[in-house]
């Protein structure tokens, strides 16, 4: 194998969960299972791409044959964050750990929070309260559009989202009005995660989101791995929400996408490109299309459709890439309510010169990812994390 490696394509499938996490009960989500409730409701997946890689040897999948030699190395990873919502994950996988959960609002925001969003955007607020945002669309559009007033939800994450018509708040004004809730909340007593701008078109009954959704986060509390490469002057591509998740730390060049499909064509691109360092991809739609909407029909279909792309990856790798494929928390469609679920998470490597790929040790956190990263393109070790890089001859 050659070491270190040129190039590192980093694969988050948003919310693809492998199994009930050995804490889930402390979520509320005892038997929660995101692949293999799916598997179950499709009478077995097909994805015989990732199932060649190994997916069904870390824990088998209804439809997927364990591989007898798999392609990459395979385990499952715990998080060790105490939340379960994208920032927690992904910031984990980057070698932070959140040890004090980012504060939710099961109740709705606080009255003196929500008068100053009037008081600010001299607009009213409806809604506030913890919802799906197909729903509270289809129920509180219309009074949204008679009267100009912010549709302001929240989920079990840390978010306050605001969801507006482009044609009643124009994107910009859209735009505008999130940063100012970011700016009121970056600090205790609110400080909440992310600010989320949600607009929809069409006419009552027909409601429908855009890709115009916008996401105004928190900067990690600490310094990531991605943080040490662009210091390092390594290349970091972010494709998709990535930058939003990080608010652009770390990050050296960022491509936003329209959905998985875009995703997959801009990670292509990426491989085609000549760089040196991380090109790391964020799929949402599992998450946002279809395991919020607890969809297990879309969900298995989209999961199909992804591992029908695997194969131009494959291919165009060199040598000296390597590509990890992971998640950053469940969303099992079949499970109670409409949020994430703590779940394991699947990790596989591969490289073109394995020559036998093995189970590696289950990892106690997802950190082990950024530390495996740092390991090999030789910047500073994130405080959590164990490098599996000596692993992956
Ligand atoms: O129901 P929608 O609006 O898709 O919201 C979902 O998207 C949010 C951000 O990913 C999550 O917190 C969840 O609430
Ligand atoms: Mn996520
Ligand atoms: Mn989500």
């Amino acid at each position: 194998m050659e070491q270190p490696f040129n190039r590192v394509f980093l694969i988050v499938m948003d919310s693809v969960g492998i199994g009930e996490a050995p804490d889930a009960k402390e979520f509320n989500d005892e038997g929660a299972d995101t692949l293999g409730h799916i598997a179950e409701h499709m009478n077995g997946l097909t994805m015989p791409n990732i199932g060649k890689l190994g997916l069904s040897n870390i824990r088998e999948i209804k439809g997927i044959d364990p591989a007898s030699k798999p392609m990459a190395h395979y385990t499952k990873m715990e998080e060790a964050s105490v939340g379960k919502d994208t920032m927690t994950g992904h910031w984990e996988i980057m070698g932070l750990r959140m040890d004090q959960p980012f504060r939710t609002f099961p109740e709705g925001f606080p009255d003196d929070l929500v008068q100053k969003i009037e008081e600010k955007t001299g607009r009213k607020v409806i809604g506030n309260k913890p919802a799906s945002g197909t729903k509270i669309i289809e129920e509180l559009g219309k009074e949204h559009m008679d009267t100009g007033a912010l549709i302001v939800y929240t989920s079990a994450d840390p978010v306050l989202q605001i969801a507006a018509h482009e044609e009643i708040v124009p994107l910009e004004e859209l735009y505008e009005i999130c940063e100012t809730v970011r700016e009121m909340t970056k600090e205790d007593p609110y400080m909440i995660g992310r600010i989320i701008a949600r607009p929809f078109v069409g006419e009552p009954g027909n409601f429908e989101r855009t890709s115009n959704r916008h996401d105004y986060a928190l900067k990690p509390f600490g310094r990531t791995v991605m943080n040490e490469l662009q210091d390092a002057n390594y290349d970091v591509i972010a494709l998709g929400k990535i930058s939003d998740i990080y608010d652009g730390e770390g990050v050296t060049e960022a491509l936003r996408t329209d959905d998985n499909n875009d995703g997959m064509d801009k990670l292509l691109q990426s491989i085609e490109q000549s760089f040196n360092g991380l090109s790391f991809l964020n799929l949402v739609d599992f998450d946002a299309k279809f395991g919020h909407r607890r969809d297990p029909q879309g969900y298995g279909e989209a999961l199909e459709e992804f591992d029908r792309r695997l194969p131009e990856v494959l291919e165009k790798l060199n040598e000296d890439d390597l590509l990890i494929i992971t998640a950053d928390h469940g969303n099992d469609p079949i499970h109670h309510g409409t949020d994430h679920t703590r779940e394991y998470v699947p990790l596989l490597a591969y490289h073109k010169e394995i020559k036998e790929a093995k189970q590696l040790p289950l990892r106690e956190t997802f950190a082990d990812v950024g530390a495996t990263i740092a390991d090999n393109f030789n910047v500073k070790a994130p405080e959590y994390g164990k490098s599996f890089l000596n692993d992956l001859k």
